[in-house]
């Protein structure tokens, strides 16, 4: 059964009339119905004994990123350091995420480390640029060592309903990364409706990304509950209808431990427990680490480390 709509939905792709078709075939988002869901799923409280659980769960699930024109080697190899032995028994984090020019000096800090090197690629944070640009940027960053590529999409072909170029262009940069995993960034701040994020999270899926990922962290508003649980149930779907399981990476203005555990509450309803681990949900942050290490020490001591006893990511 399952091959056999993996085999239909292949065919999906083969013109951009059926893929359009399919595409505004899909059902509806009730907007409403899913802010309510999430805004409700966000006031779940947990047991003290499993928020220390989900917190060392949401640690090893983050990609530390830094993705500024600031960045210095330096600041990448502190950032591993804190990555790999994020300190007090805290697990290492999932990957460290950098611009693509900086991810041979990441790979050289966390060599052997176990966390992963992520890029973001393909004229980031835009997407505007030339596909042989794109193709070429995100092979550069495997050579020089990055395990994952974050791509963008093309908003300005997706809003114009241009599906097929979105879709080849996720392809082409699939086929660039080899043995790299896909994260596809949708923008959702840039979507206008939770129609387009079901819709372009299908498109990124059929077309091969192995995460979707909501946001840059460049544009707002990015990570919320609501898209985030909508890319939750297109994932779910995506796998009930072929098989093949896509991880989820919200991203962007993700700060606080209860930010992340929020997220954790929705991957378990939305998506199921199967999700809950690094190799198919991550938490993409530039600061949230800070804030999870301090709650995990006030939850083993009782109370929080002076503020300067964490290094500043
Ligand atoms: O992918 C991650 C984002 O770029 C980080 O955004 P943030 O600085 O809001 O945490």
């Amino acid at each position: 059964m399952v091959s056999t709509l993996t085999t239909s939905l292949a065919d999906v792709a083969s013109s951009g009339a059926t893929l359009r078709a399919f595409l505004h075939g899909l059902p509806g988002v009730d907007r409403v119905g899913a802010d309510q869901r999430a805004a409700m799923l966000g006031t779940r409280s947990i047991k003290t004994t499993a928020k220390a659980h989900a917190i060392d769960l949401a640690i090893s699930m983050v990609d530390l990123t830094t993705l500024e024109g600031a960045d210095t080697p330096g600041k990448v190899r502190a950032m591993c350091a804190k990555a790999a032995h994020p300190g007090d028994g805290a697990p290492r984090v999932a990957a460290v995420c950098v611009y693509p020019d900086l991810v041979a000096v990441a790979a050289e800090a966390l060599a052997g480390s176990g966390v992963k090197v992520a890029s973001v690629a393909t004229a980031f944070p835009s997407g505007r640029s030339s596909l042989e640009v794109k193709v070429s940027d995100t092979a550069l960053a495997v050579a020089a060592g990055a395990d994952e590529i974050d791509m963008v999409i093309d908003r300005g072909a997706f809003l114009s309903g241009d599906y097929t170029k979105v879709y080849e262009e996720i392809v082409a940069v699939k086929a660039a990364c080899g043995d790299a995993h896909l994260k596809v960034i949708l923008e959702t701040g840039e979507l206008s409706t939770y129609d387009n994020v079901r819709r372009a999270s299908w498109l990124a899926m059929l077309a091969g990304a192995d995460f979707i990922k909501t946001s840059t962290g460049k544009v707002s508003p990015a990570a919320t509950p609501s898209v985030t649980l909508v890319m939750l149930e297109a994932v779910r779907d995506f796998r009930d209808r072929t098989g093949r399981q896509v991880g989820v990476k919200p991203a962007g203005g993700i700060r606080t431990t209860k930010d992340a555990i929020k997220n954790l509450v929705l991957v378990n309803e939305i998506a199921g427990d199967e999700w809950l681990t690094p190799e198919w949900f991550r938490l993409g942050a530039s600061s949230v680490l800070n804030d999870l290490l301090m709650q995990r020490q006030k939850l083993a001591t009782g109370r929080y480390a002076g503020p300067d006893y964490f290094t500043l990511d």
